[in-house]
C-alpha cells in the first residue's frame, strides 16, 4: 500500500487535509482516535452500509471508540427535513458530545446531510468526511457546503461547515455503479473548464485510464482536489470566485428541481453536465466563446458517457419559463437577477452577474426546441 497524497485545505483555524489513496477505511479509527473523540457517529446509506459498514466500525472498535451508525435510503431524495429530523435524533441518541465526531460516510447525499447535521447538533461538533463516490472525492466532501433540497430548490437550507478530515479512500470507488462513477467525471471536467485547460487537455487523453483505475485515476482526484481546496481556500463563504464552482450548476439544480430530485431520471453529475454543455453554449451564443469550444466539452462529456442536452433526461422538465422561475431561487441570485457561470473558452470561465433574463429565456427556448445542436 503506498502512502496517500496529500491535499491541504489552507482555512487558518479551520485548515485540514485530504488524504487520498488505498486502504484509508481500515486506517479511519485510528485517525479518529488521533482527533482526541471518544465516541463516533458514523451516518452513511443503505448501499455503503452494505459493502463497507463492517469494516468501518471495525475500525472504529479496533481504535476503541465508542461507535453506532445511522443508515438512511440511498439517493438525493434523503436530503430532506424529515431525514434531517431522523439524523439529528440519532446522533443525539447517541449522545454525541462536541468534543466527539460525526463520521459522514458515503456519496454527496450523506456528507451533504451528516455535515449539515454536524453543524447544527449542539451547535456544532466535528465531522469527518469519508466519501466514497467520485463526486463525494473530488468535490462535495470539501469545502464545507452542507445542505438539504426543498421543492423550492437544490441545497437551499444548510450551512458552511468545514470537515475536520477528508479521507478519499480510492478502493471504494471500484464498488461504484457505472452511471455513479460517470456522473462523478463530470465534477472532475469541471476544474479544467474552470481554469485549468492543461487538465482538460489530460482528460481528453486520459479519461478511460480514469474509469479504469489506476495511478491516473488518483492523479485527476487529487488534481479536482487540489484545484478546488485552492478556490475555497481564498473564497470559503463563496463571496466572489467561489461562485466558479458553481459551473453547470445554474442550469444543472433547475433540471434536477424540475425532475422532482428522482435520480432514476437524473442525478446531480449529469444535471452538471448538461449545464456545463450549456454554459459553453450560451456563452457561445453570447459572443464570449468559440463554438469550437462548447463541441469540444459536447464531444468529451458524450465520449464519457454524459448527458449534455435537456432532451437527454426522460420524460417531461417543463418550458423555459419553468425552468426559469426554479433558477430564481439560486443562490447566486443578487437582487434578482441571475448570476450565470460563462465562459471565454476552456480554462476561461468567469462570473457573469449580469445577463439579461431574456437572453437566458431565449437560449433556453433553443435549447428545448433542439435548435441548438451538439
Ligand atoms: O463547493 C462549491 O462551492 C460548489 O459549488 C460545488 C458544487 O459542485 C456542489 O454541487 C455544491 O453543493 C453546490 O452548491 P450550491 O451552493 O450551488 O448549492
Ligand atoms: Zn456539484
Amino acid at each position: 500500500m503506498s502512502a496517500p497524497v496529500i491535499v491541504p485545505v489552507a482555512l487558518g483555524a479551520r485548515a485540514y487535509d485530504i488524504r487520498i489513496g488505498s486502504g484509508l477505511l481500515q486506517q479511519l479509527g485510528r485517525d479518529v482516535a488521533a482527533a482526541g473523540a471518544r465516541t463516533a457517529a458514523v451516518v452513511t446509506d443503505e448501499n455503503v452500509a452494505r459493502l463497507h459498514l463492517d469494516t468501518v466500525r471495525a475500525s472504529l472498535d479496533d481504535a476503541h471508540l465508542i461507535n453506532s451508525a445511522a443508515v438512511i435510503p440511498s439517493g438525493e431524495g434523503s436530503k430532506s427535513f424529515k431525514h434531517l429530523e431522523e439524523v439529528c435524533s440519532r446522533l443525539l441518541d447517541a449522545k454525541i458530545e462536541r468534543g466527539d465526531v460525526v463520521i459522514a460516510f458515503g456519496g454527496g447525499v450523506v456528507g451533504d446531510l451528516a455535515g449539515f447535521a454536524a453543524s447544527i447538533l449542539r451547535r456544532g461538533v466535528r465531522v469527518i468526511q469519508v466519501p466514497t463516490s467520485l463526486l463525494a472525492q473530488v468535490d462535495s466532501s470539501v469545502g464545507g457546503k452542507t445542505g438539504i433540497n426543498t421543492k423550492a430548490g437544490k441545497n437551499l437550507i444548510g450551512a458552511f461547515h468545514q470537515p475536520s478530515l477528508v479521507l478519499a479512500d480510492t478502493d471504494v470507488l471500484d464498488t461504484l455503479p457505472d452511471r455513479e462513477f460517470r456522473a462523478g467525471y463530470a465534477e472532475v471536467v469541471k476544474y479544467g473548464l474552470i481554469d485549468d485547460a492543461g487538465f482538460f487537455g489530460w482528460l481528453e487523453k486520459h479519461w478511460g485510464n480514469v474509469f479504469q483505475g489506476g495511478a491516473d485515476r488518483t492523479k485527476a482526484i487529487a488534481t479536482s482536489c487540489a484545484s478546488k481546496a485552492s478556490i475555497v481556500g481564498r473564497d470559503e463563504f463563496e463571496t466572489g470566485d467561489r461562485a466558479l464552482l458553481n459551473l453547470g450548476h445554474t442550469f444543472g439544480h433547475a433540471l434536477e428541481a424540475a425532475v422532482g430530485y428522482d435520480g432514476a431520471r437524473l442525478v446531480h453529475g449529469e444535471g452538471v453536465a448538461i449545464g456545463m454543455a450549456l454554459a459553453f453554449q450560451f456563452s457561445v451564443r453570447l459572443g464570449l466563446a468559440a463554438p469550437e469550444d462548447a463541441q469540444r466539452v459536447v464531444d468529451h462529456l458524450k465520449a464519457a458517457g454524459l448527458p449534455t442536452r435537456i432532451q437527454d433526461i426522460p420524460g417531461e422538465v417543463g418550458d423555459a419559463d419553468r425552468l426559469l422561475d426554479l433558477m430564481a431561487q439560486d443562490k447566486k441570485v443578487k437582487a434578482g437577477r441571475l448570476t450565470f457561470i460563462l465562459a471565454r473558452g476552456i480554462g476561461r470561465s468567469f462570473v457573469a452577474p449580469d445577463v439579461p433574463p431574456q437572453n437566458a429565456r431565449e437560449f433556453l427556448k433553443a435549447a428545448l426546441d433542439g435548435s441548438i445542436t451538439g
